[in-house]
């Protein structure tokens, strides 16, 4: 059985279950189940805290893990990132009222409030500034407002927190963020029951990512066509009963597909249709 570490709350929980469901796995039916076996998959799911995942993965107990980049680099565990999974995308942040922190340095001697002091306190240290940073929980915005800190360090993603509560971030972006999943380091690159959980999860990506485009065109037209159509290894191109035309398959970016159908159909290509991808395997 692979053991692997889903998290229980919070952003990143329902984004990783629809993925994992997407890819064929058995999730839990309500959020108060700790652990899910999948028989047919060989595959047992534990649900727990988002910033507790990467210390039961380092330890060995359990196989993988999905957990924020984040979460990973504050924990200090011994674990690394296998394969970014493009959800729960965030900066983290430094900030404070307008002007009241001008930038790194001035935040020497000054108090900041964060959830995340494994971050703050290595990119502080790394930088020789001396400040004190004090653990909130969560709601990270308001202690700036009640007094018990003059800056903040958090995750922003819209602004829109951070706007509420009449702050401005300063500095460069600490970090970036996204969903992952995250492996012991050391562990065996190639154990194939990891393999084949990441083909999925990698099908799943590509599913979302891509749609498949069909189309009519002249013989003539094919090497420009295909130029706009390149596939991932190469279109597929078969003989239409109409001499002199061919249809062609491929794989298209979703976010490309309307700008290529109006350039396919400018060089006169036809019957261009674009269907969904449930599932692959690369
Ligand atoms: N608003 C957001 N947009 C995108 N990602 C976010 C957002 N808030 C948190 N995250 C990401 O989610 C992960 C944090 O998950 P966690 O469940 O601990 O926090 P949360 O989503 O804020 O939930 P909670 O309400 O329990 O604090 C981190 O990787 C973080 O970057
Ligand atoms: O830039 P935004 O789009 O506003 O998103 C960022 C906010 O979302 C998260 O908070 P959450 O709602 O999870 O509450 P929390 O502070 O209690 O964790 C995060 O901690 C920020 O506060
Ligand atoms: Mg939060």
């Amino acid at each position: 059985m692979l053991r692997i570490a889903v998290p229980n709350k919070g952003s990143l929980s329902g984004p990783a279950s629809a993925m994992l469901h997407e890819a064929g796995y058995r999730q839990r039916k309500e959020s108060k189940e700790l652990v899910t076996v999948d028989p047919d998959n060989e595959v047992e799911f534990f649900y727990l805290r988002p910033k507790d995942i990467a210390i039961y993965v380092s330890s060995g107990k359990l196989d993988i893990g999905i957990t924020g980049q984040d979460l990973l680099i504050d924990s200090n565990a011994n674990a690394e990132t296998i394969l970014p999974l493009g959800f729960a995308r965030s900066t983290f942040r430094f900030a404070s009222r307008p002007g009241a922190v001008k930038d790194l340095a001035d935040l020497a001697g000054k108090t900041i409030a964060t959830s995340y002091e494994g971050i703050v306190g290595k990119y502080l240290a790394e930088r020789g500034v001396d400040a004190d940073v004090v653990h909130l929980d969560g709601a990270v915005e308001t202690a700036i407002e009640l007094g018990v800190a003059e800056a903040i360090a958090d995750v922003v993603e819209t602004g829109t927190s951070l706007r509420n509560a009449g702050l401005e971030v300063f500095g460069e972006p600490i970090m970036k963020s996204e969903a992952c999943v995250i492996r012991r380091k050391g562990s065996t690159e190639d154990d194939p029951k990891v393999q084949r959980f990441l083909r999925r999860l990698q099908g799943v990506l590509v599913a979302r990512t891509y749609v498949m485009m069909d189309y009519d065109c002249r013989a003539e037209h094919l090497e420009r066509a295909v130029a706009l159509t390149p596939g991932l290894e190469s279109p597929t191109v078969s003989p239409l009963h109409n001499e002199g035309w061919v249809a062609v398959r491929a794989m298209v970016p979703a976010k490309d597909a309307q700008r290529i159908m109006d350039d396919l159909y400018a060089l006169g290509a036809r019957a261009i249709l674009t269907t969904a991808i449930h599932a692959c395997r690369l």
